[in-house]
């Protein structure tokens, strides 16, 4: 008999391998990498609650049924320590609840922690990682982040631009004034979603307040509406694809299918909008730099800065979801806070009438003379940030943190929740006290970790003039301009622990409330 050598043995074993037998293989070796990534775990990794092959730390993260993400890492933080490492499907992270390590991360090794990981929502509704919040480090964001911060969101675009958040703020006001005088209750809680919405919608594509609600040119603003209102809602799903690769692939939840299909819609607006912008600004001719939108300033770049059409599509997109729910989710707090402690909202109300009167409306240029205004909304921005878990960063290189060692391509998730509450920094950490900033020079803008609303570093929220300036002047004008009595529950019952689940920390109860003027009548009229 003729005799096979091993080579040839295997040779003949690939050649006649089937296909099942290569996907079998395939999967055991999958698998045993899985294995090996599970038990061995460094010692030098931050401490971990362990993982499993495939689905690794997922299983032993203790989550709850509906509850927000950012208070399961706050327990993980509590048991595991500030740093702590997870293996979530397939992709390396560490959870960050302590404003120190937060520090090392976003102010001394922000060179290597400023990246984005993979992510679905990059891929499709960040327009291929072109938009600002998904792009990875690079040339590209590095680009784009000069573009806003010099040109769309620079200080003297948001100073300039307050006459068209003053007017759709004035406009909310008198749709209140309105439900009362039919009797009605108002959604307030709903009212300022419309109203944050409508404003980022006004800043970018320079609507008045006839044309907000209609059209412009072929784009009907109520599909942008409802684009903005998916993409939010799919966003703060949670996608087992971005972590576990079969997931990816298989999409049994059919988020990346409803992702593809949301992107199309976002691509038709943009389209749609920047033509007809090209349009009006040819036939206007040129305008003051004062009263340029958004898009006209977008659509002016020039040389090195001009932006691809899926570029343009991510501002537009990246502007409008980032800055409507945060500004309105942190209006809603900070609302239903000082429901619940009169004695505050009367000392902010004799603030308001002792500076603006009670014969005008207030304005952004008030801001400056409402320092008690001023320390409710940093105190609302510390206990409930709109954004508890920031936007996923992620490390470039291998580095060490606190005497961990972190590999490359690690997913860095900073519980921005937690350490705005940490009790290390914070007297009576859980309670509502603006007095607390009276005589505390700390600063929301992410110089100071024990207070990061808007993350800090070069990846902090660009909008943080624009955000904290919106929420400043709808609560100030909202709390001006009327007395509230809550509907379906006392004032002093108003929830305020229970959020829903998702990207942005949402009450997890509308608002009701019927409205008493307190202005004289005339500001009301429409
Ligand atoms: C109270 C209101 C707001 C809060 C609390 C807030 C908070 C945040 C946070 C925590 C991040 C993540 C930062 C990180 O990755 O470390 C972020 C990112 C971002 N925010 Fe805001 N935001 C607010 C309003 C706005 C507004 C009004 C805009 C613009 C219209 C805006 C635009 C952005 C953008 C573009 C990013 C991504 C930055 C990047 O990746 O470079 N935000 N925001």
């Amino acid at each position: 008999m003729e005799s096979t050598s091993p080579v040839q043995a295997i040779d003949n074993l690939i050649s006649e391998l089937p296909w099942w037998g290569w996907v079998l293989v395939a999967a055991l070796g999958y698998l045993a990498v899985q294995v090996y990534q599970s038990v061995h775990i460094s010692s030098k990794l931050p401490p971990s609650p362990g993982a499993f092959p495939v689905v690794g730390s997922f299983p032993l993260m203790g989550a709850k049924d509906g509850e927000p993400a950012h208070q399961m890492f706050a327990r993980l933080g509590e048991k595991y320590g500030p740093i702590c490492y997870l293996r979530m499907g397939n992709v390396p992270s560490i959870i960050i609840s302590d404003g120190n390590i937060a520090k090392i991360l976003l102010k001394d090794q922000d060179h290597i922690f400023a990246s984005r990981p993979w992510m679905s929502a990059g891929k499709y509704m960040g327009m291929d990682f072109q938009s600002v919040v998904f792009a990875p480090s690079g040339p590209h964001y590095k680009r784009l982040r000069k573009i806003y911060t010099l040109e769309l969101l620079s200080n003297k675009r948001v100073i300039a631009s307050h006459g068209i958040r003053e007017a759709r703020l004035y406009g909310t006001v008198k749709s209140m004034h309105e439900d009362m005088e039919r009797g009605e209750a108002t959604n307030l809680s709903s009212a300022l979603k419309t109203l944050s919405l409508n404003s980022l919608i006004g800043l970018i594509f320079g609507l008045t307040e006839d044309t907000v609600s209609k059209k412009l040119g072929t784009v009907d603003m109520e599909e942008v509406k409802d684009v903005v209102r998916c993409a939010v809602e799919l966003g703060g799903e949670f996608n087992f694809g971005d972590y576990i690769p079969i997931a990816r692939w298989l999409d049994l939840q059919g988020v990346i299918k409803r992702m593809k299909d949301l992107t199309k819609r976002m691509r038709v607006i943009a389209a749609g909008v920047i033509e007809e912008h090209r349009k009006l600004a040819a036939s206007r001719g040129p305008s003051s730099p004062d009263d340029l939108t958004i898009l006209d300033v977008v659509l002016n770049l020039d040389g090195d800065d001009v932006l691809s059409d899926d570029a343009m599509a991510g501002v537009i997109f990246d502007m409008i979801i980032a800055g409507s729910d945060t500004t309105a989710v942190s209006s809603d707090w900070t609302i239903a806070e000082l429901l619940r402690q009169p004695k505050l909202m009367k000392k902010l109300q004799d603030e308001l009438d002792a500076v603006v009167g009670k014969d005008r409306l207030m304005r952004e240029s008030d801001i400056p003379n409402l320092p008690y205004l001023q320390c409710v909304i940093k105190e609302s921005l510390r206990l409930h940030p709109p954004a508890p878990l920031g936007i996923p960063h992620c490390s470039i290189q291998p580095t060490t943190v606190a005497g961990y060692e972190i590999p490359a391509k690690t997913t860095a998730l900073i519980n921005l929740w937690a350490i705005n509450r940490d009790p290390k920094n914070w007297k009576d950490p859980l309670q509502f006290i603006p007095e607390r900033f009276e005589k505390l020079d700390v600063s929301v803008f992410g110089q100071d970790f024990s207070l990061l609303p808007f993350s800090a570093g070069r990846r902090g929220c660009s909008g943080m003039l624009l955000g904290l300036t919106m929420v400043q002047l709808i609560v100030g004008t909202l709390c001006h301009s009327f007395d509230f009595r809550t509907q379906g529950v006392k004032e002093t019952e108003v929830d305020v622990i229970n959020e829903k689940p998702g990207l942005v920390s949402m009450r997890a109860q509308d608002i009701f409330v019927k409205v008493t003027p307190r202005l004289s009548s005339h500001l009301f009229k429409k």
